[in-house]
C-alpha cells in the first residue's frame, strides 16, 4: 500500500505534533505530503529555538517550542517526545485540553492510562500509536489501541490519519510494546540484515552499489509476496529451495547460525525494553 502517491481527503483539522524529532519530522512530512493536512493547518513543536526556525522555513508550517499555544489551536494533538517526557508535556498543556481534543501519542510504552491520568479533563479522548521510520516513503506499520474515552469514530480518524503513510492496524492496548519491538524497532533488524546481504555480495564479488540494490529489492519482493498472496513464508520459501540446490545450502548456513533464534530473541529483548521505556 503505497500511501505516499495518493492525495488523502484532507481533514479540515488542525494538527499539532508536540515533539518533532525523527519520527514526528517523518510524520509531519509525510502527512503535509499526503495532502492530509495543508501547511497552514500545521504545528510542530521542538525543543530549541533554532530547529522550530529550520523546520517552520523548510516546510512552510508553523514551528514553536511553546507546546502550550500549539496546543490550543489545534483539534487533533500529536506527542512524539521521548517516553519519560510524556507525562510532563501532558500536565504542561492540560489548561488548554478538552473534551473536543483528540491525543494522540505515538510514544513507546507511555500506557493511555498515564496519559489520562496526566490529563485534565479526566476525560480526554486519548489513542496510542506504534508507527514506524518507513512511514517516510508511504509503507509504514502502525499499530493503535483507544483509551477509555476515545470513540470509535476517533480511532477511525487516528486509522485514516496514518493510514496515509501506510497500514495503520487496531490492536488491544496490552500488545503494543509486542508491536514496539517487532514493527517499531523492526526496520533496524532489517537494515541490518540488508547491510550484511550487500557485504555478502561485495564478498562475492558484486559491486556494492548493485549488491544494496539486489538485496533491498529481494528484501522488498519477499515482503510483498507474504503481504500479497498471503501464503505462508516457509511455503514461499519451499517454492525457492531447489531440491538439490544452491538455496538449501545457504538456508542450512542461517539454521547454523541460529538467524531464526536471535531474530526471536532480539524482538523480545525489544519487546522488554518497551516495557520499562516509560520509567526512565
Ligand atoms: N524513531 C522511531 O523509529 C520511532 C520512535 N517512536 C517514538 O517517538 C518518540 C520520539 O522518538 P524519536 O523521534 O526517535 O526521538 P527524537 O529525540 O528524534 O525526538 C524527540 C523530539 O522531542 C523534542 N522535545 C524534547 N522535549 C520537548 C518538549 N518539552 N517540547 C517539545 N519538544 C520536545 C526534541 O527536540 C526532539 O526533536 C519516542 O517516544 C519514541 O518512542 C515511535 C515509533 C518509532
Ligand atoms: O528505539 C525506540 O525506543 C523507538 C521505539 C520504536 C523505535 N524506536
Amino acid at each position: 500500500m503505497s500511501a505516499s502517491s495518493q492525495q488523502a481527503a484532507n481533514t479540515g483539522l488542525r494538527v499539532a505534533i508536540l515533539g518533532t524529532g525523527k519520527m514526528g519530522g517523518i510524520l509531519l512530512e509525510a502527512f503535509l505530503r499526503s495532502g492530509l493536512f495543508n501547511s497552514d493547518q500545521v504545528t510542530a513543536t521542538v525543543a530549541h529555538e533554532a530547529r522550530a526556525t529550520a523546520l517552520a522555513s523548510r516546510l512552510g508550517i508553523r514551528a514553536t517550542t511553546n507546546n502550550l499555544e500549539a496546543a490550543r489551536e489545534a483539534d487533533v494533538i500529536l506527542i512524539g517526545v521521548k517516553p519519560a517526557q510524556v507525562a510532563d508535556l501532558v500536565r504542561e498543556i492540560s489548561p488548554v485540553l478538552s473534551d473536543k481534543k483528540l491525543l494522540i501519542s505515538f510514544a513507546a510504552s507511555v500506557g493511555t492510562r498515564a496519559i489520562e491520568e496526566a490529563a485534565l479533563p479526566a476525560s480526554l479522548s486519548v489513542i496510542r500509536a506504534m508507527p514506524n521510520t518507513p512511514s517516510a516513503v508511504g509503507a509504514g506499520m502502525t499499530a493503535l489501541c483507544r483509551g477509555r474515552n476515545a470513540t470509535l469514530e476517533q480511532l477511525d480518524l487516528a486509522q485514516r490519519i496514518f493510514a496515509t503513510v501506510g497500514r495503520a492496524v487496531v490492536v488491544d492496548e496490552k500488545h503494543m510494546d509486542a508491536v514496539t519491538g517487532l514493527s517499531g524497532s523492526g526496520p533496524a533488524f532489517i537494515y541490518i540484515i540488508l547491510e550484511a546481504l550487500a557485504e555478502a555480495g561485495v564478498n562475492v564479488g558484486l559491486p556494492r552499489d548493485i549488491a544494496t540494490q539486489l538485496a533491498a529489492q529481494t528484501a522488498y519482493g519477499a515482503a510483498k509476496m507474504v503481504l500479497e498472496t498471503g501464503s505462508h513464508p516457509a511455503l514461499l520459501k519451499d517454492e525457492v529451495t531447489t531440491p538439490a540446490g544452491c538455496t538449501v545450502d545457504g538456508i542450512l548456513e542461517l539454521e547454523e547460525g541460529g538467524v531464526r533464534v536471535t531474530l526471536i530473541k532480539a524482538v523480545k529483548r525489544a519487546t522488554e525494553r518497551a516495557r520499562q521505556l516509560a520509567g526512565n
